[in-house]
C-alpha cells in the first residue's frame, strides 16, 4: 500500500535518473568502442564486452522501472552462453521449437536442430556490440508480448522450410526460425506488433540507453510461447511468488536459504535478501517468466547512482497492542524505519510474526520521530486504546500487576459478603476499583448474581436499583435478593410482570428486557445503578431491547452487566455492551468495525461481520471494561455440585390451567376419603405439569440464547417430554430423547451421539427411564422440568452428569413453578434429603445450597396439602398409585386423571414399543429399590 510520490521526490529522483544515465552511457560508449575497435567480435571477447555491462548494470534479475520511463521489453542480457551472432546482425536462437519454448541467452544453449538464422538489418545488435550512433537503428522496434518476439519491420530473412509461411510474412520475426509453427502470432499478437511500431527517428542517444537501462532492469528474459507466468508480491520485508506449479522454478526456491512454504495460501515467501538470486535463476529458467516487485531492484540496489528504489518506496502501517506492556508495528519494510527501531530501547524483533515491538511507554516517541520519515506514515494506536492503556504509556518502569484495591464491604449485608467465594470478592473489588461499571462475563455458574448483587448493595445509597433479566429468571433473582440481602424486606421488591406494572415502584426493580421496552416511556428520572443480566440479549443494536437499554445504560451512574458469553459469534456482537460501560469508546461503530470486525466494504454497504485483532481487542477489554475468569481457573473453589431453584414465572401459566390447578387443590382439602384424596393429589401432580410447559419451554430457549450448548432436561410426564422435543424440533436444536420406550440398546448409542456433539445439544430425558446406568459427562448442566417426589430419583438423575469424567463443577437447576404442586413438592424434597443427610445417607443438603427454600406460605390451606402429600409418600403404594395415575393422564379429558400416553414410564414400558399396558410388577421394581435407599425409616 503505498502512497504516489511527492512532486519533489518525482524531480529528485528524475535528476539523479539523468545523472547516472548520462555517466553511464558514457562509460558504455567507451566500453562499446573498445569491443568494436579491437576489430573482434563479441564472440571472440565475450568476456570485455560482458564485463562492461556489468560494471554499469546489474546483471540477472529484471527490474522494474519506476523513474517514469516507459518500460519497453526486451532481452538485452550478455551470457557467458555465446550464441550470439558473431556479426552487428541481430541474431537470435530459438531452441525447443517443437515445445515452443523460448531458451534465454544464459541458458545452456540448446543445440537441437541446426540453427538458422534471420538477419533482420534494421533490428540492431546486441546493446555490447551496438555503435556508438545507434540512434536511427530500430532498436526497440519490436516487443515482447507474452513471452513472443514480435517485430514489425520489414523482414529479410532467409528462405527455410520449416518456417510456417504465415509466420515469415506476417510475424516478420528475426531469429532462427523454429522448425515448427510453434512461433505462429496469433491475430491479437499480431494486432500488437502493427502498433508496436517504433520511433525510428528523434531517438535522443540518451533515450536509447535509457531504454536499454530499462530493458536491463526491468525486462524479464525473452521466452517461449508457453512460458509460464508469475508474480512476486511484497509483504513486509519478505516477497511470495504466486505461480502455478513448476519443477523447475521449484528447484530454485528450494535452493533460497530463507525459503518459507506457506500451506494456507499454497505459495512460498522469500526474504528480501534472496530476491536477486531468485530473479537471476529464473532469468535462465525458459519455462517461467516472473514479474517482478514494483520499485525494488533486484540487485538490492547496488548500481551506484540510482536511487534505491527499497528506501524510495512509500509505507504504511499500524501500531497493534500485543499484551499490557507492549505493542507492536505491523509495517512493510522501508530500512529508515529499522534504523529507527533500532535505536527505540525495548526493542525486539519477533522472528515468527516478522514484527518489531516495543515497550507501550516508547509509543508516543516512536510515532514523534516516525513522523519524520517522509516516506513512512505510521498510524498511531487508537486513543481508545492510549486512555485505556494511559498507565502503561507513562510508565518508566514496568509494573505489569495490576493492583486492586480491597473494597471495603462494611456497608453490605454481612450474610452476603461472608458467603463470597474469594474469586467472587476479587470480582467485586475490580467492579468498585472500575467504579461500578463493568461487563462481568464469568463462565456460566460462577454466581455472577451474587456477584452483581453485592456489587449494587456497595452503591445502595445511589438506588433505587434497575435489574433487567430474561423473563424466565425474574423470580429467581428476587429470591436471590432476599436470601442475600436480608436487609431488605419482600415489599422493597418490585418484579415487574406485565405490561401495566410500574418500573419504579420498588426500591428493587426487576423487569424482562421486553417489558423494559415496553415500559421505559415511564422512566422519568434515570436510574443510577442498574444491573443487566444476560447482557449478550443486547448484541443487536437495532433491537427494541437494545434500544430501550442503551439509553438508560449510558446516564446511569452504575452498570453492571453480565454474561456468560458476551459474543457469541463475532467481536461486533461486544459493541453495544462495550459502549454500555463505556460510552466513550469507539463512539463511531465503524472505528471498531474498522479494528476489530475487519469490516469490508461490499456493493450494498459496509460487512462487519468478521473479526480482526482479537488479541488486542481481549487486552482492551479486560484492561477497562470486562472481567472473565472461567470455571476452570477457579475450580478449587467450587462446590461439585451447585443447585439453583430457579423459580418460573408464575405469569406464563395460562388462566385456563391455573383454574384446573386451583380447582384440583381445592379438591384436596375437602374432607374426602382417602382414595378420593389420591385422586385429588394425582389431578394436581398432572395439571402442574400442564401448567409448567410454557415456562419450561421458555427457560430451555433462555438457556440456549445464553450460550448454553449442552445440558440434560429430566421431565416425568409425556406431555412435558414430547412439548420439549417438539420445541427443540422446531428450532432445529440437535437433541436426543431417551423415554420409557425407548429400547436399551438404542440408549446407549443415543447417550454416545451426545456425548460427542459439538455445538447446541439438549438430552431429554426422563426421570425414570434415564436416571441411572448412563453417562451424559460431557455435559455440565441439569435442568429439572418437574419436580420428583422421591428425591434418590432426584440426586440419581443429577449424577448422569456429575460423574467420572466430569472435570466441571456441575450445575443443577430445579424449576419450581409457584401455585403448583412444586409448592409442596420442594419443601418436601429438601425435608427428605436433609432426614437422609442426617442419617449419613446422603452428602447433599439442599437447604444449604439453594435459594428460596422457604417461601412456602403458612397458609392454612396450603399446610392441609403439604400434610395430604407427606402422608401419602410415606405410604408405600403412592408411589405405584402415582406413576399409574400419572400414566394415564389425558390432559383433554374432564377429569384428567383417565386416559393412556401421557405419562412416561421409566423403565417399565415394552421395549418392542407395544402400546400395551406394562407389566406392573417390573414398573415398580425400580421404585422398590429406590425407597429402601431414600426411606430407610
Ligand atoms: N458464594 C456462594 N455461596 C453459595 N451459593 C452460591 C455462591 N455463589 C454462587 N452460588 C450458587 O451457585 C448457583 C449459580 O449461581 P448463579 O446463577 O449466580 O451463576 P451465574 O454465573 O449467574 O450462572 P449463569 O451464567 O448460568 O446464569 C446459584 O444457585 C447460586 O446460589
Amino acid at each position: 500500500m503505498s502512497l504516489p510520490l511527492t512532486e519533489e521526490q518525482k524531480k529528485k529522483i528524475e535528476e539523479n535518473r539523468q545523472k547516472a544515465l548520462a555517466r553511464r552511457a558514457g562509460r558504455l560508449l567507451t566500453g562499446q568502442s573498445q569491443c568494436t575497435d579491437s576489430g573482434s567480435s563479441v564472440a571472440a571477447n565475450p568476456s570485455l564486452c560482458k564485463q562492461g555491462f556489468s560494471q554499469n548494470f546489474p546483471q540477472g534479475p529484471s527490474q522494474p522501472e519506476s523513474h517514469g520511463v516507459t518500460v519497453k521489453k526486451q532481452n538485452l542480457h550478455t551470457s557467458s552462453c555465446d550464441q550470439r551472432p558473431h556479426s552487428h546482425q541481430f541474431q537470435l536462437t530459438t531452441p525447443e521449437h517443437a515445445k515452443g519454448i523460448w531458451k534465454s541467452q544464459g541458458m545452456a544453449c540448446p543445440n537441437q536442430g541446426r540453427p538458422r538464422q534471420v538477419t533482420l538489418p534494421g533490428l540492431s545488435p546486441p546493446l555490447a556490440q551496438s555503435p556508438p550512433n545507434v540512434a536511427n537503428q530500430q532498436l526497440f522496434g519490436y516487443k515482447i508480448s507474452q513471452g513472443h518476439l514480435q517485430a514489425s519491420h520489414q523482414t529479410e530473412s532467409t528462405s527455410d522450410a520449416n518456417t510456417p509461411p504465415k509466420f515469415l510474412a506476417k510475424a516478420k520475426c528475426s531469429w532462427e526460425t523454429p522448425l515448427s509453427s510453434s512461433c505462429q502470432l496469433t491475430e491479437d499478437q499480431e494486432s500488437e506488433a502493427r502498433t508496436a511500431k517504433p520511433s525510428t527517428s528523434g531517438q535522443s542517444l540518451s533515450n536509447i540507453h535509457e531504454g536499454r537501462l530499462q530493458e536491463k532492469l526491468s525486462t524479464p528474459v525473452q521466452k517461449a510461447l508457453s512460458s509460464q507466468k508469475g508474480q512476486c508480491i511484497r509483504e513486509g520485508d519478505r516477497f511470495s511468488v504466486k505461480i502455478g506449479y513448476n519443477e523447475e522454478l521449484l528447484a530454485v526456491f528450494k535452493s533460497l536459504p530463507s525459503r518459507i512454504y506457506d500451506p494456507t495460501t499454497k505459495t512460498w515467501n522469500f526474504s528480501m535478501a534472496d530476491y536477486g538470486a531468485l530473479m537471476r535463476a529464473v532469468q535462465r529458467l525458459s519455462t517461467v517468466t516472473l514479474q517482478p516487485l514494483e520499485g525494488v531492484n533486484g540487485s538490492s540496489g547496488a548500481q551506484a547512482g540510482l536511487p534505491s528504489a527499497l528506501s524510495l518506496a512509500f509505507v504504511k502501517g499500524r501500531c497493534m497492542l500485543i499484551s499490557r506492556a507492549r505493542f507492536e508495528v505491523d509495517i512493510s519494510y522501508s530500512a529508515d524505519l529499522i534504523a529507527l527501531f533500532k535505536q527505540m530501547e525495548s526493542q525486539k524483533y519477533d522472528v515468527k510474526t516478522r514484527k518489531w515491538n516495543f515497550l507501550l511507554e516508547e509509543h508516543n516517541k516512536l510515532i514523534m520521530r516516525a513522523r519524520s520519515l517522509p516516506q513512512v506514515q505510521l498510524e498511531p494506536l487508537p486513543k481508545t486504546l492510549t486512555l485505556a492503556f494511559a498507565s502503561q504509556l507513562e510508565k518508566t518502569s514496568l509494573h505489569l500487576t495490576a493492583d486492586i484495591p480491597e473494597a471495603d464491604l462494611s456497608g453490605v449485608d454481612d450474610k452476603l459478603v461472608s458467603n463470597l467465594m474469594p474469586f467472587q470478592r476479587a470480582g467485586v473489588n475490580f467492579a468498585i476499583a472500575k467504579r461500578g461499571r463493568l461487563l462481568l462475563a464469568d463462565d456460566m455458574g460462577l454466581g455472577k448474581t451474587i456477584q452483581a448483587i453485592c456489587i449494587a448493595a456497595f452503591y445502595r445509597k445511589e438506588w433505587p436499583l434497575l435489574v433487567v433479566v430474561p423473563s424466565s429468571v425474574r423470580f429467581t433473582w428476587e429470591q436471590a435478593f432476599l436470601r442475600w440481602l436480608p436487609s431488605l424486606r419482600p415489599e422493597n421488591i418490585n418484579v415487574v410482570v406485565n405490561g401495566k406494572g410500574c418500573l419504579t415502584a420498588g426500591l428493587v426493580n426487576i423487569v424482562s428486557f421486553d417489558l423494559l421496552s415496553r415500559l421505559e416511556r415511564q422512566l422519568k428520572t434515570s436510574f443510577k445503578v442498574v444491573i443487566i443480566d444476560e447482557s449478550h440479549f443486547l448484541k443487536n443494536s437495532k433491537t427494541a431491547r437494545c434500544r430501550a437499554a442503551v439509553p438508560i445504560l449510558k446516564v446511569a451512574k452504575r452498570v453492571i452487566l453480565l454474561s456468560g458469553t458476551p459474543a457469541m459469534s463475532r467481536p461486533a456482537e461486544l459493541y453495544t455492551q462495550i459502549i454500555a460501560v463505556k460510552p466513550t469508546f469507539f463512539p463511531q461503530f465503524h472505528a471498531f468495525g474498522l479494528r476489530y470486525c475487519d469490516a469490508k466494504r461490499l456493493q450494498w454497504g459496509w460487512d462487519y461481520s468478521g473479526s480482526s485483532n482479537l488479541g488486542e481487542l481481549k487486552l482492551l477489554l479486560e484492561e477497562a471494561i470486562m472481567l472473565r475468569r472461567l470455571k476452570s481457573d477457579v475450580l478449587s473453589q467450587l462446590p461439585a455440585k451447585q443447585r439453583k431453584m430457579v423459580l418460573v414465572a408464575p405469569g406464563r401459566i395460562s388462566a385456563k390451567a391455573r383454574a384446573s390447578l386451583d380447582a384440583a387443590a381445592k379438591e384436596m382439602t375437602k374432607d374426602r376419603t382417602k382414595q378420593q384424596q389420591k385422586e385429588a393429589l394425582i389431578l394436581f401432580f398432572n395439571r402442574t405439569a400442564e401448567a409448567k410447559i410454557p415456562c419450561v419451554i421458555e427457560y430451555i430457549l433462555d438457556l440456549l440464547e445464553s450460550g448454553r450448548e449442552k445440558f440434560l432436561v429430566f421431565a416425568h410426564h409425556k406431555m412435558v417430554l414430547d412439548a420439549i422435543t417438539k420445541e427443540l424440533e422446531r428450532k432445529h436444536v440437535s437433541h436426543i430423547r431417551i423415554d420409557g420406550s425407548t429400547p436399551s440398546a438404542d440408549r446407549e448409542d443415543l447417550c454416545q451421539q451426545f456425548q460427542l456433539s459439538q455445538g447446541h445439544s439438549v438430552a431429554v430425558l426422563s426421570i425414570t427411564a434415564a436416571n441411572m446406568g448412563l453417562t451424559f459427562s460431557s455435559a455440565d448442566l441439569v435442568v429439572f422440568a418437574e419436580l420428583f417426589w422421591n428425591p434418590g430419583v432426584l440426586i440419581q438423575a443429577e449424577d448422569r452428569v456429575h460423574r467420572i469424567g466430569q472435570t466441571n463443577s456441575v450445575g443443577i437447576h430445579y424449576l419450581v413453578a409457584r401455585g403448583t404442586a412444586d409448592d409442596y413438592l420442594w419443601p418436601l424434597i429438601q425435608e427428605k434429603i436433609k432426614v437422609l443427610g442426617e442419617a449419613g445417607l446422603s452428602e447433599t443438603n439442599f437447604s444449604e445450597m439453594t435459594e428460596a427454600t422457604d417461601y412456602l406460605s403458612k397458609d392454612p390451606k396450603q399446610q392441609t396439602i403439604y400434610d395430604l402429600l407427606q402422608k401419602s409418600f410415606e405410604e408405600d403404594e403412592t408411589d405405584m398409585e402415582l406413576l399409574e395415575a400419572a400414566e394415564s393422564f389425558d390432559p383433554e379429558s374432564a377429569s384428567g386423571t383417565s386416559g393412556y400416553g401421557s405419562c412416561d414410564l421409566g423403565d417399565a414400558v415394552d421395549e418392542s414399543g407395544s402400546s400395551a399396558s406394562p407389566p406392573t410388577k417390573r414398573r415398580f421394581e425400580f421404585f422398590d429399590n429406590w425407597d429402601s435407599f431414600t426411606s430407610p425409616f
